[in-house]
């Protein structure tokens, strides 16, 4: 049996202000730090140690890693930084108040831009200044690996190939992994690894620094999954998530 530990990074500076992210490099608040270092402490005080760790090219998934790491004093760790695990591309969302649009647009139109899996927002234009093809970390990619908006189906067909190419040949090769990452990513992934339908992946919600355990069996498939930590805590938290696109 296998395990592998997912991770959302802790609040960032919009998920504070309720604004849509996406691929916008957003930092970190204080208390986004201070989950991280909580999901450090919890990971140490379960056992958990890592020989690798998989993570974004944003800042907010990297210092999660990071502080979390430093938490658990394995600050040596390799860190493979992949953009396959960014967060899902919001497309011309990227910055707005959830709540604004909801009450703009409606909860639902709302709803079907955050969890719908094959609508997308509207794609940004590649003029527009947050375009990522203006980004160095990006200018390895191809022009057509450069989203201007995402549905969910997008995200998990770019995350796939770091887990098949990446993650899973390393838990394979007996490496104890921990994956820091976004809500949508996360979500691509688990939609693939536990074979969800479109119905059932609307549903799940990600809460911020809460290490999620998969035991997975010799073929990787999932046996189980859990969250550590408190449960009452973390099934408001998912439940916060899920409230950010009502229009209060
Ligand atoms: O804004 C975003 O990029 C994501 C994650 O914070 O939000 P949502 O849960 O609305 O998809």
């Amino acid at each position: 049996m296998y395990k592998l530990v997912l991770m959302r990074h802790g609040e960032s500076q919009w998920n504070l202000e309720n604004r849509f992210t996406g691929w916008a490099d957003v930092d970190l608040t204080d208390k986004g730090r201070e989950e991280a270092r909580k999901a450090g402490e919890l990971l140490k005080s379960e056992g958990f140690s890592f020989d690798v760790a998989y993570t974004s090219v944003l800042k907010r998934a990297i210092r999660t890693l990071w502080i979390a790491l430093d938490t658990m004093d394995q600050m040596y760790l390799p860190i493979v930084h992949s953009w396959r695990l960014n967060e899902r591309h919001y497309g011309d969302l990227q910055g707005l108040n959830k709540a604004e649009t909801a009450a703009k647009f409606g909860e639902e139109q709302v709803l079907i831009w955050r969890r719908a899996y094959a609508i997308a927002p509207n794609p940004m234009k590649v003029d527009d200044p947050r375009f990522a093809g203006n980004d160095p970390r990006y200018k390895k990619l191809k022009p057509e690996e450069i989203p201007l908006t995402e549905c969910l189906k997008d995200t998990v067909d770019r995350v796939i190939p770091v887990w098949k190419d990446g993650i899973a040949p390393a838990i394979k090769a007996g490496k104890q992994v921990l994956v820091a990452a976004h809500g949508n990513s996360l979500r691509a992934l688990i939609k693939y690894l536990d074979n969800l339908s479109e119905d059932d992946i609307l549903k799940v919600n990600i809460p911020t620094a809460r290490p999620l355990v998969y035991e997975l069996d010799a073929e990787l498939r999932p046996i189980k999954h859990y969250y550590l930590g408190d449960q009452a805590e973390i099934e408001a938290a998912m439940a916060a998530v899920a409230n950010q696109g009502k229009a209060k």
